[in-house]
């Protein structure tokens, strides 16, 4: 572990010859259980950002089983797998998307990117590193759960967007990926996202169930960044292949991801720089 730590300060070193290049933000979008709608809010939040004139890159990291390219309608040329085996540059894989957003595909079907070793990972997220001059935000969407691989992103970052649903086991999901994250990387920040809620006042007695226990026992608590209500036109969306941001701008589910946007751009940011990724891996692994 130790020895991991340091080669990727050391290769931190190499890609900024010793100096961070405290440039952009890193935004990581994950939850405890599938299919809660991570990846949906993953990909309106980065077009909803990309709209207010930030450069943004969507890495979908949910790495052999991956969905953003598909629920964008896209099909990327390059592989990731080529990244890994031959060392490929990530650019390669940057595809555009709509309004300008470029992403980059975690690859579908392919086992070998669903079980990365870690020198594999490290990789891949010194490549992450190098695009910190293409882009003010990178939105990372992961898989779900507390694997190895969603950890090591998720921990890399230093804000997460934690998404659950009004459901107990997604409340329970989302407080066991929240504990990780609190105790394993105490100084970042976790946004939480209530999906599929009836109302505003449900959210906030979702938010307010995992910070009770949040509070206690972990001595933390997160911010409401939002909720979403169900809406059939977030599905509909889904099988058109036209995130509803672009399909129906003036929709409240729209003009709801829309304030989540402004209120992450609008807050207080800690300009690391994509380097950070690396740093804080080497944190993880120590
Ligand atoms: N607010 C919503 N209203 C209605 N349907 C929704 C809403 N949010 C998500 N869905 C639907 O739920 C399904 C799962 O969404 P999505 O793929 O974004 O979840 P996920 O958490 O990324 O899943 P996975 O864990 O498999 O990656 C999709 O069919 C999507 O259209």
């Amino acid at each position: 572990m130790s020895d991991q730590a340091e080669r990727l300060r050391t290769l931190v070193r190499q890609l900024h010859g010793g100096e961070p290049s405290h440039r952009g933000r890193v935004l990581t979008v994950t939850s405890g259980k599938g299919g809660v709608g991570k990846s949906s809010l993953a990909i309106n939040l980065a077009l909803a950002i990309q709209r207010m004139g930030w450069r943004v890159c969507l890495f979908d990291a949910d790495l052999g089983l991956a969905n953003v390219d598909v629920m964008l309608g896209l099909t990327p040329t390059e592989d990731l797998t080529e990244v890994l085996r031959q060392g490929f540059d990530l650019q390669r894989c940057l595809v555009e998307g709509p309004l300008g957003l470029q992403v980059i595909s975690g690859g579908s079907g392919f086992y070998e990117l669903a079980n990365l070793s870690d020198p594999q990972l490290e990789r891949l997220l010194g490549q992450l590193t190098r695009l910190d001059d293409l882009f003010d935000v990178l939105v990372i969407d992961t898989g779900a759960g507390i694997s190895r691989t969603v950890l090591s992103f998720v921990l890399s970052s230093l804000e997460s967007i934690l998404v659950t649903t009004p459901e107990p086991t997604a409340i329970t999901d989302a407080y066991g990926m929240a504990k990780v994250i609190f105790s394993r990387r105490p100084e970042g920040q976790v946004r939480l996202v209530v999906n599929q809620a009836r109302d505003a006042a449900e959210a906030r007695a979702v938010a307010e169930r995992i910070n009770l226990v949040a509070r206690r026992f972990l001595g933390r608590e997160m911010d409401l960044l939002g909720y979403l209500p169900f809406d059939l036109q977030v599905r509909e969306a889904v099988q058109a292949q036209v995130p509803f941001v672009l399909a129906n701008p003036h929709a409240r589910v729209s003009r709801l991801v829309a304030a989540m946007a402004e209120q992450i751009l609008g807050a207080r940011s800690r300009p690391l720089g994509f380097s950070g990724l690396l740093e804080r891996m080497a944190g993880v692994f120590r």
